[in-house]
């Protein structure tokens, strides 16, 4: 699904680096945790993945047909520019030239907000605001999510919510996951796999080798 060969990256394109000869490779139906320390690295390797950013070095290879993302939480709530859940979907509907206006009740259906489509995106909880982020990023049916912190700033009600629905569509729809996470628990109980960044370099393991090894620490 994506293969990643060693990478390299740098914000300066100069040594040092912040991700240093990463080798990752993700087959279609995992769910991939990623976990590490603040600052390891996590999010600018999701904007590789995604190619927002280009790599210093080494290649990435995705086989993925079509990608949704979910980027870290926004605060909706000083928006100089109020906009409604439907306007939010519509715009990314739009963008995606998806001909169909019922996709925008079914996805958020699946994520059981349809009863919010004329709510301001500012008025919104944390949890409710990711959930409409999931929501637009299942528009035009991704094989490959790509979330960053899905359960920050979320009630655990929520968060038990999103993982539920995140491990379905996983299971049962085949949707390949790879999540950034700070979320001990969730990683562990619900990803197939965890990608551990440290010191510029990873490795994959089973959510049950990450929590041997975590609580020999
Ligand atoms: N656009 C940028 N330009 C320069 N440096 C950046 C940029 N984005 C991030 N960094 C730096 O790169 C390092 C890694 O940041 P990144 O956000 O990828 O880490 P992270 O593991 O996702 O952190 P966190 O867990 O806190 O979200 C940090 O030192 C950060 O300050």
């Amino acid at each position: 699904m994506i293969k990643a060969e060693n990478l390299f990256f740098s914000y300066t394109g100069l040594p040092p680096y912040l991700l240093e000869g990463i080798n990752l490779q993700i087959c279609g139906g995992e769910y991939v945790s990623v976990m590490g320390e603040n600052g390891s690295g996590k999010s600018t390797l999701m904007r590789l993945l995604l190619k927002f950013i280009k790599p210093t070095g080494g290649s990435i290879a995705s086989q993925a047909k079509r990608i949704g993302y979910v980027p870290q939480k926004k605060d909706f709530s000083n928006s100089d520019f109020p906009i409604t859940v439907y306007e939010a979907l519509n715009s990314y509907r739009k963008l995606l030239r998806i001909k169909n206006k019922d996709t925008i009740v079914e996805n958020l259906e699946q994520v059981g907000m349809s009863g919010f489509t004329g709510a301001l995106m500012g008025t919104l909880s944390g949890g409710q605001s990711q959930k409409i982020l999931i929501a637009r990023a299942l528009m035009g049916a991704p094989d490959l999510l790509v979330l960053d912190e899905p359960s920050t700033g979320v009630d655990r009600k929520s968060q038990r919510e999103i993982y539920g629905f995140l491990k379905k569509i996983n299971q049962e729809n085949g949707i390949t996951i790879i999540s950034v996470e700070h979320n001990l628990d969730a990683a562990i109980s619900n990803s197939t796999l965890i990608y551990h960044l440290t010191g510029g370099q990873g490795h994959l393991c089973t959510p049950r080798q990450y929590a041997d090894e975590f609580f020999q620490k």
